[in-house]
């Protein structure tokens, strides 16, 4: 027995009318139009559920479009920070127009077990963390509208009016498992109302580059994949969610999988024929040796190259070969060629007596955990970053180092092929720009002449809440240990007081003026403390619950008058 009753016919018919919607929708913006999807509208029609749902993530993503564009248009560009926190996330709207949400800030302080920026919490964390701050701001515009309308229409151009509905980017990090996972986090993120977050390309579970052990990314395909995945679950739920193509492949020392021919040419193998370095680090340890000495010592014996290198450095005696096997590659499309390609050429173009010195074994030198080692130049970041762009909106070439030329090469190669791309660029704490060849006045100008150069429209300073933060409640600790309650008083409450933090303001509703004139100073000041605590939001919704009741009973609903004024919503 059928449990439904929609007929086939009617079921076909909403479906092919979904169908039309999605392509519809595809082609509708310059912003759906960029994104080419591996995948037919068809397959997401049947990848849907029959409930509809509509996501504010939509609305902050395209109001978050529309600031980026507009910054790319005008030459000028988004500064945001770090933080997982509300309340901090409530002040940044008054000069940020985005929040960002940082994984590593997360791994910190927001999860039972915290730890350092290794991406080994859940997936559902950063996400959970946007949600709380998401709904944080929608009181805080709740909050601030039901205050500016205690006004009257000609007195509210005198308040500040703050916009709290800041979009916010998240940190995605790698998709915290298989393509399910990346789905799952993804549904979170656009359910918490994210406006774009940010995937990359790194291996699940090896985020340690911040100790200097080197990155470990995954192959090109995987990351695509990845990518798509995250992109196919934003279509099925039919958001705008803008997805941040973040590529963490500059100066990377690993790669998981050598399945894909496009990294091959980055891959580095011994060039000398030596014992494996697993066997030899598994003696270093049976024996008590010093592990990081041992690998040191395997890695000078095997001349580690790439196998263009390991061409060059046998073809010393033959430089026309070696020139004649460079032209090759090239003319085939250097990237893309896989090893067993390169071999064929490099026998083709050396001469026998030097092909037949060539040795090049990239097995030997595979990790314990089974990683190749990696050594990937701009190039290699460029292709990725032109592969990914076509799945999200924006790029990030996530860099160790802000190396002047690489910045340079690598945005300009990108806008070369799609020259409206946007792109998004995050300082680490530990960036030396001096040290990196920059002047003062070029790191001075930075944010605002990489919008113009290179399209640099988003900058983040992630881990502002692990720096700045810290001095700041270092500076107020220091301060509130000397001074007590004296400098609390000068140096915080009375900036505070009198801050125009919109609907925090110690600021009598203008008719209870004269009211409050007359009050006694310790009811004014009463007065004062109840606008600060921003309690008047409570008052207006319990005067509009209570509305129906009458007479004395009303007062003590309401709690024993203290809705004194603070409620009434007055419309003129
Ligand atoms: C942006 C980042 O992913 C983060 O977790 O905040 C980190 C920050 C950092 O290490 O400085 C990153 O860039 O990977």
């Amino acid at each position: 027995m059928p449990k439904t009753n929609l007929t086939l016919d009617a079921e076909q018919a909403a479906f092919d009318q979904e169908v039309a919607d999605i392509k519809a929708w595809w082609e509708s913006t310059p912003k759906q139009r960029q994104l080419k999807r591996p995948y037919p509208a068809e397959r997401i029609a049947a990848l849907r559920s029959s409930i509809k749902q509509k996501y504010p993530s939509s609305d902050m993503a395209l109001k978050l479009w529309a600031q980026m564009s507009e910054h790319e248009k005008n030459g000028t560009a988004e500064l945001t920070f770090g933080t997982t926190d509300p309340i901090q996330a409530g002040v940044m709207a008054r000069h940020q127009q985005t929040i960002y949400v940082s994984g590593a800030l997360c791994g910190y302080s927001r999860v039972s077990q915290p730890g350092m920026d290794h991406a080994d919490y859940p997936w559902d964390t950063v996400p959970g963390v946007v949600n709380q701050i998401f709904r944080s701001q929608q009181w805080q515009d709740q909050r601030q509208r039901q205050f500016r309308f205690l006004y009257p229409k000609a007195e509210r151009k005198g308040l500040e009016h703050w916009d709290f509905l800041t979009p916010i980017v998240a940190d995605g990090d790698m998709g915290f498992g298989g393509l399910t996972h990346t789905m799952k986090m993804t549904r979170a993120f656009v359910e918490a109302g994210v406006a774009m977050f940010h995937l990359d390309d790194l291996a699940i579970g090896t985020k340690k580059f911040t100790i200097g052990e080197g990155r470990t990314v995954i192959p090109t395909s995987e990351y695509l994949s990845r990518l798509t995945a995250a992109r196919m679950q934003i279509d099925i739920m039919g958001a705008e969610t803008i997805l941040m193509c973040r590529c963490d492949t500059d100066h990377a020392g690993y790669i998981t999988s050598v399945i894909d021919p496009r990294d091959h040419a980055y891959v580095l193998g011994a060039t000398k024929p030596v014992e494996p370095l697993t066997t030899v680090l598994a003696r270093a340890l049976a024996s008590g040796a010093d592990y990081l000495a041992a690998q040191k010592e395997w890695i000078a014996s095997a001349e580690l190259k790439t196998f263009d290198g390991a061409v060059a450095a046998v073809g010393t005696s033959s430089p026309d070969g070696v020139a004649a096997y460079q032209a090759a590659i090239k003319q085939a499309g250097s990237s893309t060629l896989s090893l067993s390609d390169r071999r064929a050429l490099a026998a083709k173009h050396l001469p026998e007596e030097v092909y037949a010195q060539l040795f090049f074994d990239w097995d030997l030198s595979r990790t314990p955990e089974g990683a190749y080692r990696f050594a990937p130049n701009v190039d290699a970041v460029i292709s990725r970053a032109l592969l990914a762009a076509r799945l999200g909106e924006v790029t990030w070439a996530r860099m160790d180092y802000p190396d002047p030329s690489d910045i340079d090469v690598f945005h300009k190669a990108v806008r070369a092929v799609h020259p409206d791309r946007k792109f998004g660029f995050g300082y680490t704490g530990g960036f030396d720009w001096l040290k990196a060849g920059w002047t003062a006045e070029e790191v001075k100008e930075f944010p605002w002449a990489a919008c113009k150069k290179y399209g640099i429209v988003w900058h983040v300073q992630p881990i502002w809440a692990l720096q700045g933060f810290r001095r700041a409640v270092q500076d107020f600790s220091y301060l509130w240990q000397k001074g007590g309650i004296a400098s609390y008083m000068n140096e915080v409450q009375a900036k505070e007081l009198n801050t125009t933090y919109p609907g925090l303001i110690a600021r009598p509703v203008p008719d209870e003026q004269d009211e409050v004139d007359a009050d006694d100073g310790a009811e004014a000041d009463g007065y004062a403390r109840f606008r600060f605590s921003g309690a008047y939001l409570a008052d207006a919704l319990l005067e509009t619950a209570t509305m129906g009741v009458e007479g004395d009973q009303k007062g003590l609903l309401m709690g024993q008058g203290v809705v004194r004024g603070g409620g009434l919503i007055r419309l003129g």
